[in-house]
């Protein structure tokens, strides 16, 4: 389904990303992992297009993404979503005039300039947004909503768009142990219920290890550990980081599995 190989990005001397291969053969939810600057969003980056390649290419069902333009690339974009650590809405807009901005790519620029979403697609991003667990929020502003609940407006724009594989840059990075716990939930139910392929960055092993079906580590660029959850054991995630024996997995740790006493799992 997604086949990555011999992908760079060289930014000046460096290559942030540095001769990647990955095959993907099905849907299903990887977690890439990494220190902070080994390459992670980098990769995402490019995946969808918001960063050209250097050198490699990316196919998707047969299709190369790598070098496709204007149009292609837009329709490429509408079939890969992205969601942010920093959520990107529009925070004086609405919340569902957030999630209809997922159609953007599907639209002529007059309807997006007056704002005319059709009723069945404002019909289908309150659906979504219910879905989520946050229609009751429908009507307010973006910013009056906590950094959980925005980041799932940001979801529900992403399935809003209909993309075959969406793509998380840290996506609970902002949010306290509860709040990330929610967000992981969703995206892990937009992989089960619509069979989307789901790639996040993430900052924590626990996280990684809980949510996702497989593991790619990344140091300084290149990929050091592709494997299952299982496999990544704490010498692995030792290697991953570049850490001694000190190496605490604590360090990396959203306390997820701690609340786990207190909260009921959703259903
Ligand atoms: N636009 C850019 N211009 C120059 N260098 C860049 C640019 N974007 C990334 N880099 C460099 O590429 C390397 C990889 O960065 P990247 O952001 O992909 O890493 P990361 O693993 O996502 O890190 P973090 O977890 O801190 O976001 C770093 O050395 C970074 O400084």
């Amino acid at each position: 389904m997604l086949k990555i190989e011999n992908l760079t990005k060289a930014f000046g001397a460096v290559n942030a990303v540095d001769n990647v291969t990955i095959e993907v053969d099905r849907p299903m939810m990887i977690g890439v992992i990494g220190a902070s600057g080994a390459g992670k969003s980098t990769l995402l980056r490019m995946l969808n297009r918001l960063e050209t390649a250097t050198s490699g290419t990316i196919t998707v069902e047969g299709q190369e993404i790598t070098g496709l333009k204007s149009a292609d690339k837009r329709r490429w974009q509408r079939d890969c979503a992205m969601i942010f650590q920093q959520f990107n809405l529009v925070p004086r807009m609405d919340v569902v005039s957030n999630v209809l901005h997922g159609t953007l790519n599907q639209r002529s620029t007059l309807a997006t300039m007056f704002n005319l979403y059709p009723t069945a697609d404002i019909h289908r991003a309150i659906d979504i947004l219910d879905r989520l667990g946050i229609a009751a929020h429908a009507a307010k502003r973006a910013e009056a909503l906590s950094g959980g609940q925005q980041q799932r407006v940001a979801i529900a724009r992403a399935v809003m768009q209909d993309p075959k594989i969406v793509l998380a840059d840290e996506p609970i990075a902002s949010l306290d142990p509860m709040n990330a716990q929610i967000v992981m939930d969703d995206l892990r139910r937009i992989h089960d219920e619509d069979g989307r392929m789901v790639i996040a960055n993430l900052h924590t092993l626990d996280t990684a290890r809980r949510y996702c079906d497989r593991v790619i580590g990344m140091r300084q660029g290149r990929v050091v550990f592709d494997g299952s959850p299982e496999q990544l054991t704490t010498g692995v995630a030792r290697d991953i980081y570049g850490a001694d024996a000190s190496f605490s997995e604590a360090a990396t740790s959203t306390s997820i599995d701690a609340l786990e006493q207190k909260i009921p799992q959703r259903a």
